[in-house]
Order: C-alpha cells, then sequence, then structure tokens
C-alpha cells in the first residue's frame, strides 16, 4: 500500500467541522491539531450552514443528542451537500434508543454521507442485522462484520468503516480488512470519534474517486499510530491517550509498511 494522503492533510491543513458530542469535543479536537486538520467546534443552528461555505469537510456524530443539535445536524448537513463537501457520520449508540433511532433514520434520509465509521452493533443497526450492542460499546454478535460493511454501504450509497479489533471497510463492493490497532483504544472515550474525525480529515483533501484509498488510509494510520503507542504500555490507558496523541504527530508515511496487517479480500461483489 502506497500512504499518499497523510502528507496531503499536514500540507493542506483541511478545516473540519465537528459536529461531535460533549464527551470526546476536546480529545477530538487534539486529534485533529495532531494529525495537522484544523478543527472547528461548532453546534449552533445560526451558523453551521456559513460554515459549509469555507470547511473542507463534516463530521456528524451523534453521541449526546439534543433537539436544537439535531436541527443543526440536518441544516449542516444539507449545506454541505450542497456545497460538494464531505460529510462523515458516526451513528454512535444508533440502536441503543428510540430516540437515537428516529434520529438517525432522519439524518440518514435527508443528508447525504459520504462515510460512516460505526462500531459493529452501530453497523449492524444500520444494516438490519441482529446484533446485542451495550449502549455506544459494540457488544456482543455472531454476524459477518465484512458483508455488515458492504450491505450498510449498498444501502447508504457511500463508503462504510466498521472499527474494532479488525476494521472492515467497503464501498458496496470491495471489502477491506484492516487487523493493525491495539486492545488499548476501547479502554479510552472518544477513540472511535477521533477516528471519524480523522476520516473526514482524510476525505477533507481527496477527489471523489479516491474517498475509499482516503478512507482506508485513515483508519490505516490510525490504527498504526495506536499500535505504535501502546508499544510498552501494557494497560497504562492514561499514558496510552497521551502517546497516541504524539502518534499521531509524529507517525509518518516512511515507517508504515512493516507493520502493515491489510487484506483486500473479496473483490467480486
Ligand atoms: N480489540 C482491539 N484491538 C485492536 N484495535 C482495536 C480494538 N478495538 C478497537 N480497536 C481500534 O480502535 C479504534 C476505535 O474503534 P472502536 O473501539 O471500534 O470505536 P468505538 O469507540 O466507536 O466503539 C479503531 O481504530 C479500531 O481499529
Ligand atoms: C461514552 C459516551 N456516551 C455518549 S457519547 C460517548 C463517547 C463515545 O465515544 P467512543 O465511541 O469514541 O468511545
Ligand atoms: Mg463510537
Amino acid at each position: 500500500m502506497q500512504f499518499k494522503y497523510l502528507n496531503l492533510v499536514r500540507e493542506r491543513n483541511p478545516l473540519v467541522h465537528c459536529m461531535t458530542n460533549i464527551v470526546v469535543a476536546n480529545f477530538s479536537a487534539n486529534g485533529l491539531l495532531a494529525l495537522g486538520a484544523s478543527p472547528f467546534m461548532s453546534t449552533s443552528p445560526q451558523e453551521v450552514a456559513e460554515i459549509q461555505t469555507f470547511g473542507q469537510a463534516l463530521l456528524i456524530n451523534i453521541g449526546t443528542l439534543n433537539k436544537s443539535d439535531v436541527d443543526a445536524m440536518l441544516i449542516a448537513g444539507k449545506a454541505a451537500n450542497q456545497q460538494g463537501i464531505p460529510v462523515v457520520l458516526d451513528p454512535v449508540g444508533a440502536g441503543a434508543t428510540a430516540y437515537r433511532r428516529q434520529v438517525t433514520s432522519q439524518l440518514l434520509s435527508e443528508i447525504q454521507f459520504t462515510a460512516i465509521r460505526g462500531n459493529a452493533a452501530e453497523i449492524a443497526f444500520l444494516a438490519n442485522v441482529d446484533w446485542q450492542g451495550k449502549g455506544v460499546d459494540a457488544g456482543q454478535g455472531e454476524a459477518n462484520l465484512g458483508e455488515i460493511a458492504r450491505t450498510a454501504a449498498q444501502k447508504y450509497q457511500c463508503i462504510v468503516a466498521v472499527s474494532g479489533e479488525i476494521d472492515y471497510l467497503s464501498d458496496g463492493k470491495n471489502v477491506i480488512q484492516i487487523a493493525n490497532g491495539t486492545p488499548l483504544f476501547p479502554k479510552i472515550t472518544g477513540s472511535g470519534c477521533l477516528l471519524g474525525a480523522v476520516i473526514a480529515a482524510f476525505l477533507g483533501v481527496v477527489d471523489k474517486q479516491d474517498n475509499l484509498n482516503a478512507v482506508v488510509e485513515a483508519c490505516t494510520v490510525y490504527a498504526l499510530a495506536g499500535e505504535i503507542a501502546a508499544q510498552n504500555l501494557s494497560t497504562q490507558v492514561g499514558s496510552f491517550a497521551t502517546a497516541f496523541l504524539n502518534q499521531l504527530a509524529e507517525i509518518s508515511c516512511e515507517n508504515l509498511t512493516a507493520l502493515l496487517k491489510l487484506n483486500k479480500e473479496n473483490n467480486n461483489a
């Protein structure tokens, strides 16, 4: 695999408008800054359409919802669609409550997303596949995650990334697996949410036809940064969060190839 978009993110410093949850806002902004992007956090209905006239990508994350935020997400998503700006959905806890189910369905019917990033439970819900989620966590299930990614990508006509021990990415046709990462990731809150923001940053520097490659590179760089950061840390989750932010800033395309566990498993659906 050739890494080409990471340097582009650092050169272009894309402005990523994050409509994200209150738990992860600070971590997400720090992660984007470390990577080389420019975070702008806002959920004000009065200004979110205007932001799409100068931003390079929009992230909509439903982690902590309220009516004003949902109104703003709909305004921002439609404005981004009009401006041709990539929009990423993180459907946090999508199937967990009736309100989240209703909001997710409304967002998906009124906004065309460029990519959706969620854990197994969240994307299984979108694909209408049985899975036992636990609040915002992935929970338990038996279904084939590559197929879930592919089904959701076909259904919503976008790139879908199912993150976890192995990430499964699909454009509705190809399914790509990334087996890098570290078990320390699920021990810090916001590691999935920041991944959605990082995907948005990568999408903000590429042409449409490169969207799948950009999402693959975003997830790969992210998982490898975590893997490198976790070396020698054992169970020190607090240190991991700091070391991971450092790695997002320090990781370079040159030292990635040897560690890579990437598998383009199935291109024939
Ligand atoms: N057990 C694991 N081993 C290695 N990497 C993991 C593991 N669980 C999650 N990851 C990585 O953590 C990051 C966040 O994904 P995830 O934990 O699935 O998100 P969420 O917080 O939304 O549930 C991804 O880069 C994913 O590859
Ligand atoms: C704990 C929590 N509760 C509502 S949103 C949120 C953050 C979830 O972040 P992530 O999915 O990245 O761990
Ligand atoms: Mg999540």
